[in-house]
Protein backbone atom coordinates (compact mmCIF):
# COMPACT_ATOMS: atom_id res chain seq x y z
CA UNK A 1 0.00 0.00 0.00
CA UNK A 2 1.02 3.69 -1.05
CA UNK A 3 -0.11 6.70 0.94
CA UNK A 4 -0.52 9.34 -1.26
CA UNK A 5 -0.78 13.27 0.05
CA UNK A 6 -2.25 15.26 -2.45
CA UNK A 7 -1.77 19.27 -0.73
CA UNK A 8 -2.47 22.03 -2.47
CA UNK A 9 0.67 24.29 -2.06
CA UNK A 10 4.22 24.28 -3.80
CA UNK A 11 7.28 26.17 -2.92
CA UNK A 12 6.78 25.46 1.10
CA UNK A 13 9.31 27.13 3.28
CA UNK A 14 12.25 24.62 4.27
CA UNK A 15 10.91 23.68 7.48
CA UNK A 16 8.22 22.09 6.31
CA UNK A 17 10.14 20.39 3.70
CA UNK A 18 12.30 19.37 6.33
CA UNK A 19 9.87 18.36 8.44
CA UNK A 20 7.95 16.35 5.84
CA UNK A 21 10.96 14.28 4.62
CA UNK A 22 12.11 13.42 7.94
CA UNK A 23 8.60 11.48 8.69
CA UNK A 24 8.35 10.09 5.40
CA UNK A 25 11.83 8.72 5.20
CA UNK A 26 10.81 6.77 8.26
CA UNK A 27 8.08 4.61 6.89
CA UNK A 28 8.72 1.51 5.85
CA UNK A 29 8.44 0.56 2.21
CA UNK A 30 4.50 -0.76 2.33
CA UNK A 31 3.25 2.16 3.88
CA UNK A 32 5.04 4.35 1.98
CA UNK A 33 4.46 7.96 1.61
CA UNK A 34 4.52 9.93 -1.33
CA UNK A 35 3.82 13.94 -1.89
CA UNK A 36 2.44 15.64 -4.46
CA UNK A 37 2.35 18.87 -4.29
CA UNK A 38 -0.94 20.82 -6.23
CA UNK A 39 0.08 24.16 -7.84
CA UNK A 40 -2.44 26.78 -6.04
CA UNK A 41 -4.29 29.13 -8.64
CA UNK A 42 -2.43 32.48 -7.65
CA UNK A 43 -4.74 35.02 -5.15
CA UNK A 44 -3.99 37.95 -6.66
CA UNK A 45 -6.03 38.10 -10.73
CA UNK A 46 -9.26 39.30 -9.10
CA UNK A 47 -10.97 35.23 -9.01
CA UNK A 48 -13.38 34.64 -5.98
CA UNK A 49 -12.35 31.79 -3.94
CA UNK A 50 -14.91 29.35 -5.31
CA UNK A 51 -13.56 29.76 -8.43
CA UNK A 52 -9.73 29.55 -7.15
CA UNK A 53 -10.77 26.24 -4.96
CA UNK A 54 -12.51 25.07 -8.18
CA UNK A 55 -9.39 25.57 -10.50
CA UNK A 56 -7.36 23.55 -7.63
CA UNK A 57 -9.89 21.07 -7.70
CA UNK A 58 -9.33 19.83 -11.30
CA UNK A 59 -5.54 19.79 -10.73
CA UNK A 60 -6.14 17.61 -7.58
CA UNK A 61 -8.35 15.52 -9.74
CA UNK A 62 -6.28 14.85 -11.67
CA UNK A 63 -3.21 14.36 -9.78
CA UNK A 64 -5.49 11.46 -8.05
CA UNK A 65 -4.16 8.11 -8.59
CA UNK A 66 -6.68 5.87 -10.00
CA UNK A 67 -8.94 3.33 -7.82
CA UNK A 68 -6.97 4.84 -4.65
CA UNK A 69 -9.43 5.38 -1.44
CA UNK A 70 -10.38 9.15 -0.86
CA UNK A 71 -9.54 10.53 2.33
CA UNK A 72 -10.28 14.45 2.27
CA UNK A 73 -8.58 16.51 5.37
CA UNK A 74 -11.22 19.08 6.38
CA UNK A 75 -11.73 20.55 10.21
CA UNK A 76 -15.76 19.79 10.33
CA UNK A 77 -14.38 15.70 9.47
CA UNK A 78 -15.11 13.27 11.15
CA UNK A 79 -12.81 13.31 14.86
CA UNK A 80 -10.61 10.38 14.91
CA UNK A 81 -7.76 9.62 17.57
CA UNK A 82 -4.46 8.25 16.64
CA UNK A 83 -5.24 4.41 17.71
CA UNK A 84 -8.27 4.59 15.13
CA UNK A 85 -6.03 5.91 12.29
CA UNK A 86 -3.92 3.04 13.00
CA UNK A 87 -7.08 1.19 12.51
CA UNK A 88 -7.71 3.00 9.37
CA UNK A 89 -4.10 2.06 8.28
CA UNK A 90 -4.85 -2.09 8.87
CA UNK A 91 -7.89 -1.63 7.08
CA UNK A 92 -6.64 0.68 4.20
CA UNK A 93 -3.48 -2.32 4.26
CA UNK A 94 -6.02 -5.03 3.62
CA UNK A 95 -8.09 -3.44 0.96
CA UNK A 96 -5.33 -3.70 -1.21
CA UNK A 97 -5.51 -0.05 -2.22
CA UNK A 98 -3.80 2.85 -2.29
CA UNK A 99 -4.69 5.32 -0.44
CA UNK A 100 -4.91 9.29 -1.40
CA UNK A 101 -5.21 12.00 2.17
CA UNK A 102 -6.22 15.20 0.00
CA UNK A 103 -5.24 18.75 2.02
CA UNK A 104 -7.12 22.18 0.89
CA UNK A 105 -4.90 25.32 -0.11
CA UNK A 106 -5.55 28.99 1.61
CA UNK A 107 -9.05 28.69 1.30
CA UNK A 108 -10.44 25.30 1.57
CA UNK A 109 -11.11 22.47 -0.71
CA UNK A 110 -13.81 23.16 -3.25
CA UNK A 111 -17.72 20.69 -2.62
CA UNK A 112 -16.80 18.78 -5.50
CA UNK A 113 -13.83 17.55 -3.45
CA UNK A 114 -15.08 17.94 -0.48
CA UNK A 115 -18.24 15.43 -0.75
CA UNK A 116 -15.99 12.60 -3.18
CA UNK A 117 -14.11 11.21 -0.25
CA UNK A 118 -14.71 7.36 0.93
CA UNK A 119 -14.08 9.27 4.74
CA UNK A 120 -13.89 12.97 5.78
CA UNK A 121 -11.13 13.17 8.59
CA UNK A 122 -10.51 16.18 11.02
CA UNK A 123 -6.94 16.19 12.78
CA UNK A 124 -8.00 18.72 15.67
CA UNK A 125 -10.94 21.25 16.10
CA UNK A 126 -8.74 24.02 15.27
CA UNK A 127 -8.14 25.19 11.80
CA UNK A 128 -4.59 24.79 10.78
CA UNK A 129 -2.52 26.06 8.18
CA UNK A 130 -1.92 24.15 5.12
CA UNK A 131 1.80 23.79 5.27
CA UNK A 132 1.24 22.50 9.05
CA UNK A 133 -1.36 20.51 8.23
CA UNK A 134 0.77 18.27 5.83
CA UNK A 135 3.93 18.17 8.93
CA UNK A 136 1.25 17.20 11.32
CA UNK A 137 -0.13 14.36 9.33
CA UNK A 138 3.08 12.73 8.27
CA UNK A 139 4.01 12.54 12.05
CA UNK A 140 0.44 11.16 12.88
CA UNK A 141 0.77 8.08 10.15
CA UNK A 142 4.07 7.65 10.96
CA UNK A 143 3.00 7.38 14.60
CA UNK A 144 -0.40 5.81 13.67
CA UNK A 145 2.03 3.06 11.61
CA UNK A 146 4.32 2.36 14.88
CA UNK A 147 1.40 1.39 16.80
CA UNK A 148 0.37 -1.04 13.83
CA UNK A 149 3.59 -2.69 14.68
CA UNK A 150 3.98 -2.15 18.45
CA UNK A 151 7.25 0.15 17.66
CA UNK A 152 8.47 2.15 20.62
CA UNK A 153 7.64 5.38 18.81
CA UNK A 154 4.62 5.65 20.41
CA UNK A 155 3.59 5.87 23.83
CA UNK A 156 0.34 5.84 25.30
C1 LIG B 1 -6.29 26.91 5.90
S1 LIG B 1 -7.24 25.46 5.78
C2 LIG B 1 -8.68 26.02 4.91
C3 LIG B 1 -9.67 26.59 5.82
C4 LIG B 1 -10.97 26.85 5.14
N1 LIG B 1 -11.67 27.89 5.85
C5 LIG B 1 -11.89 25.62 5.11
O1 LIG B 1 -13.06 25.78 5.38
O2 LIG B 1 -11.44 24.51 4.81
C6 LIG B 1 -6.44 24.53 4.49
C7 LIG B 1 -6.67 23.06 4.49
O3 LIG B 1 -6.02 22.47 5.60
C8 LIG B 1 -6.75 21.35 6.03
N2 LIG B 1 -7.10 21.56 7.45
C9 LIG B 1 -7.05 22.72 8.16
N3 LIG B 1 -7.40 22.51 9.43
C10 LIG B 1 -7.67 21.19 9.54
C11 LIG B 1 -8.08 20.34 10.62
N4 LIG B 1 -8.28 20.81 11.85
N5 LIG B 1 -8.25 19.02 10.37
C12 LIG B 1 -8.04 18.52 9.13
N6 LIG B 1 -7.65 19.27 8.08
C13 LIG B 1 -7.47 20.59 8.28
C14 LIG B 1 -7.95 21.18 5.14
O4 LIG B 1 -7.66 20.22 4.13
C15 LIG B 1 -8.10 22.56 4.55
O5 LIG B 1 -8.69 22.52 3.27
Amino acid sequence: MKLYVIAVGNRMPKWVETAWEDYAKRMPADCAIELKEIKPEPRSNGKTPEQMMLAEAKRIEAALPTNAIRVVLDEHGKDITTVQLAKYIEQWKFSGQDVAIIIGGPDGLDASIKNSGNTKLRLSSLTLPHPMVRVLLAEQLYRAWSITVNHPYHRA
